[in-house]
């Protein structure tokens, strides 16, 4: 419960704030917002143009946090309204993005405008008002390692120096111009060098996140239920979806490309420790990953594969994957990184912070939420008649 006595890192009593929190209504604001209506007594103004994944915590407003959440059905590209909000806040958390990677080939322009032109403003309003803001960048500002150059045979493979990612140290890597999936990472890339660039030559207060495939309950969408029937969402949200109807995981390009997976509530709690510790955080670029939890494509179908099985009661298929290429699922114009393991030295010793779920105990606890939240809408919708 909410208590007003929590400590910071150094011992001192934390003050309640006042947070403008941008995509709040997204996966990962929903479990941040969740996270400090439930644990802190800070405020939140929640702008987002959408709210279906914080409704549960604005409605009804017999909540004992309901003083403490506003929504503001807002569209930050075009609203005079943001620069009061960021005014009243004591501290900005910008999320707002499009950063699903079937749209960074096919959406290239709305994909720079979006995580680059419309951040502009709130960096802008954030440093000429002396606010301190929290941005949501990518790992895939690192783009490709420098391992993936090497020969095949080359026993450097091996060696982390040609892969581990470090926020001080590491290479950003992309493809060429026509590789379009790199519009996203460019200009996630771009946004951050502003901001550090405010903040070394205007004064910003600014920390920046890069989360590394950070998934759990309510990311994206299932396609054909809450969100469009042609729609491509991320990977657990793709092969949940999958699962859920019974058809092969589709293994892009044989699904060799590696992740390293943490459940978003270990990642939410490194986000709670910034928010609370502006000594320790402000300056930072922060990896937040768990380097534990590494695995194929291929390793991920084959465990989700597992595990769906497990929860939901339901036989795996006979065939439970199929390959199919980048250029047939994306389209023209999509690379991918291949490998993406997070250095932890720097959150370690800001803040403290380790991740604790392992990927079989995050997969549990996502699958047995995607089966009670989706499976009967999916029997429903095979279930109807196709109109003629
Ligand atoms: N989930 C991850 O693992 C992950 C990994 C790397 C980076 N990120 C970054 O973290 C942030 C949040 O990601 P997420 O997974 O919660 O994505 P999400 O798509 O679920 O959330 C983004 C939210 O921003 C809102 N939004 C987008 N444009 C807006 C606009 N113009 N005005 C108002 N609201 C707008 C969307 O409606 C959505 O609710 C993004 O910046 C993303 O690039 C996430
Ligand atoms: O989550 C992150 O840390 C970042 O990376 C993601 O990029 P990516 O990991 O490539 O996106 P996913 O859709 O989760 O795909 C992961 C891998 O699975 C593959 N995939 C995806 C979907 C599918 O059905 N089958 C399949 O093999 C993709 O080709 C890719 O190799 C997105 O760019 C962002 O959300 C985010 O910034």
């Amino acid at each position: 419960m909410a208590s007003a006595a929590r400590l910071d890192l150094d011992g001192n009593a934390i003050k309640p704030m006042t947070i403008c929190m941008i995509g709040a209504g997204g996966f990962i604001g929903s479990h941040l917002c969740e996270k400090l209506m439930a644990e802190t007594m800070h405020k939140v103004l929640a702008v987002d143009v959408y709210n279906d994944k914080i409704r549960h915590l604005l409605e009804p407003a017999t909540h004992p946090w309901s003083d403490r959440i506003q929504f503001h059905r807002i569209n930050i590209k075009h609203d005079s309204r943001l620069e009061g909000l960021i005014k009243m806040a004591d501290l900005t958390v910008n999320l707002a993005a499009i950063c699903t990677p079937a749209d960074y080939n096919t959406r290239p322009l709305d994909t720079i405008y979006s995580n680059f032109i419309d951040a502009l403003p709130v960096v802008k309003y954030c440093s000429e008002n002396n606010k301190r803001l929290i941005h949501f960048s990518t790992c895939e500002v690192y783009g490709k390692t420098i391992r993936s150059f090497l020969p095949k045979d080359s026993p450097l493979r091996q060696d982390p120096a040609y892969y581990l990612l470090k926020e001080d140290a590491s290479p950003c890597i992309f493809g060429s111009i026509e590789k379009q999936r790199w519009s996203y990472a460019c200009a996630k890339q771009l946004i951050e060098r502003l901001i550090y660039a405010e903040g070394a030559e205007n004064g910003l207060e600014f920390t920046i996140v890069r989360p590394f495939n950070w998934i759990g309950p309510r990311m994206d969408f299932i396609p054909g239920i809450d969100g469009p029937s042609g729609g491509v969402p991320r990977v657990l949200a793709c092969f949940s979806n999958n699962l859920l109807r019974h058809e092969p995981l589709k293994l892009v390009d044989g699904g060799q490309s590696q992740r390293t997976f943490v459940y978003i509530k270990d990642a939410i709690e490194a986000v709670l420790l910034m928010i609370d510790n502006p000594g320790r955080a402000n300056g930072h670029i922060f990896n937040v990953g768990n380097p534990n939890n590494e695995a194929t494509v291929r390793q991920l179908a084959e465990m989700m594969t597992e595990v769906y099985a497990k929860v939901s009661g339901e036989p795996s298929l006979e065939v439970p994957t199929v390959d199919v290429s980048s250029k047939e699922f994306y389209g023209e114009g999509y690379d991918d990184s291949d490998k993406r393991i997070p250095d932890m030295t720097i959150i370690n010793k800001q803040l403290g912070w380790n991740p604790k779920t392992s990927l079989w105990d995050l997969l549990e606890s996502t699958l047995t939420y995607q089966h009670r939240t989706y499976a009967e809408a999916i029997k429903q919708a095979i279930a109807k008649p196709v109109a003629s």
